[in-house]
């Protein structure tokens, strides 16, 4: 019972990520929130830093799409499946596609909380895979939003296993 790796990681520490579009769920303001705390979780246990790059060649773009959106993985409108993401790589590796037919919230437990989507959506960006621990973030299934730490011992085990532990101070 654990974590899977995807089978690529970055060849750096360093990533840069760009908001493409947003949702009219949210203020755009708690969009960049949502997807910054989510980033923050897995920079807090790697040596992995991010930042907002400039143009279409950051690392990471993050979308907001309906049904066909141009990748061959169409969206299903509310419900089903709530985003999609790519494994790290050149291109469209490590993009983040959230399906828009969702209403995102934000600090709210009931609804489809946006920051822990986008934290299961980036553990697949950096290279894990599905976990068969029901509590991990990187489960298949969305369990809604509890307080505290989102990130459970599994998945810190598989995302140190690709990228070590954060420099000690
Ligand atoms: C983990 C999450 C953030 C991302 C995952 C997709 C994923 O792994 N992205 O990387 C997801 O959306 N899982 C579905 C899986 C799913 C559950 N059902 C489905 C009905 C149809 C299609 C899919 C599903 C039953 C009905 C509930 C539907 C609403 C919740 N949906 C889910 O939990
Ligand atoms: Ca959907
Ligand atoms: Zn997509
Ligand atoms: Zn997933």
């Amino acid at each position: 019972k654990r974590y899977q790796l995807a089978g690529s990681k970055w060849g750096k520490k360093d990533l840069t990520y760009r908001i493409v579009n947003f949702t009219p769920d949210l203020p755009q303001s708690q969009v960049r929130d949502a997807i910054a705390r989510a980033l923050q979780e897995w920079s807090n246990v790697t040596p992995l830093t991010f930042r907002v790059g400039s143009g279409n060649n950051a690392d990471i773009l993050v979308k907001f799409a309906r049904g066909s959106h141009g990748d061959g993985y169409p969206f299903d409108g509310r419900g089903g499946t709530l985003a999609h993401a790519y494994f790290p790589g050149p291109g469209i590796g490590g993009d983040v596609h959230f399906d828009d037919g969702e209403r995102f919230t934000y600090k709210s437990f009931t609804g489809t909380n946006l920051y822990l989507v986008a934290a299961h959506e980036l553990g697949h960006s950096l290279g894990l895979g599905h976990s068969d621990v029901e509590s991990s973030l990187m489960a298949p299934y969305y369990q809604g939003y509890s307080a505290g730490n989102i990130i459970q011992p599994d998945d810190i085990r598989g995302i140190q296993r690709l990228y070590g532990k954060p420099p000690s101070r």
